[in-house]
């Protein structure tokens, strides 16, 4: 098992935490916070694995994966739109230990690839899908995120949880050792549902980002979690 799966897989509170400065509407989610305060705060929190969005969407670049490896020493997820094998090796320099592969918007035969490409260079493919026809046929190496948002709309739409527990049944078919549920999880009790389905963990940045602070979301989950 990766270093990553096993992180999360293996963490009391089995959140990967994300630093991603704007959300897809442009809206700001630092509020006067310096990225080393928020890595702090992820820290501070216990936190076993953080996702860097540098992807420019989101207002992020690839000197921000630089940034938080250098602060924080837990397997970090590069979250961005990675299409080629130059792109993971630039992840795996830049310090990530996994890297987000959107099955929705790379071409059929791209993403085994691209995923194969990734696990050579020591590097945990996290695939993200938002419908059983994105998912690939074996997953044993690769962690696979059904995405609670619409990628192809810049995640502005709403989300909807329930795709997650609806795909849950068809992303343990692929055999992949970690399911996640990503995206629009904005309350601790939200998180614990979906951990109590059976996801091995979840993906949460805005909810963190807006929560007074992430040791207190933590403290919160695993309150919800206990009640259950
Ligand atoms: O902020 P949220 O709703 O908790 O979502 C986090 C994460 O899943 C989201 O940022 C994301 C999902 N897929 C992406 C692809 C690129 C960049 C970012 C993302």
């Amino acid at each position: 098992m990766s270093a990553f799966v096993e992180a999360i897989t293996g963490a009391r509170v089995p959140v990967i935490a994300e630093v991603k400065l704007r959300d897809g509407d442009g809206t700001d989610l630092l509020r006067g916070r310096s990225v080393a305060d928020v890595v702090a705060a992820y820290r501070e929190a216990g936190a076993a694995c953080v996702s860097v969005v540098t992807g420019k969407w989101f207002g992020g670049n690839a000197e921000l994966l630089r940034e938080v490896a250098s602060r924080i020493d837990v397997p970090l997820l590069r979250k961005d739109f990675i299409t080629s094998a130059s792109q993971l090796r630039m992840s795996r320099q830049l310090g990530a230990s996994a890297v987000l592969l959107t099955a929705a918007l790379l071409p059929a035969g791209v993403l085994p690839k691209l995923a194969d490409q990734a696990l050579e260079l020591g590097l945990t493919p996290f695939i993200e899908v938002t419908n059983a026809g994105e998912l690939p046929a074996d997953a044993r190496e690769c962690v696979i995120a059904v995405n609670n948002k619409d990628i192809k709309h810049r995640e502005r739409l709403p989300a909807d949880v329930e795709r997650s527990t609806g795909l849950l049944a068809d992303v343990l078919a692929t055999g992949t050792p970690c399911p996640v549920s990503a995206s629009g999880i904005d309350t601790p009790e939200a998180g614990a549902r979906l951990i109590d389905a059976g996801f091995s963990a979840l993906l949460i940045g805005t909810g963190l980002l807006q929560a007074g602070s992430p040791r207190e979301w933590f403290a919160q989950f695993e309150q919800a979690r206990t009640n259950a």
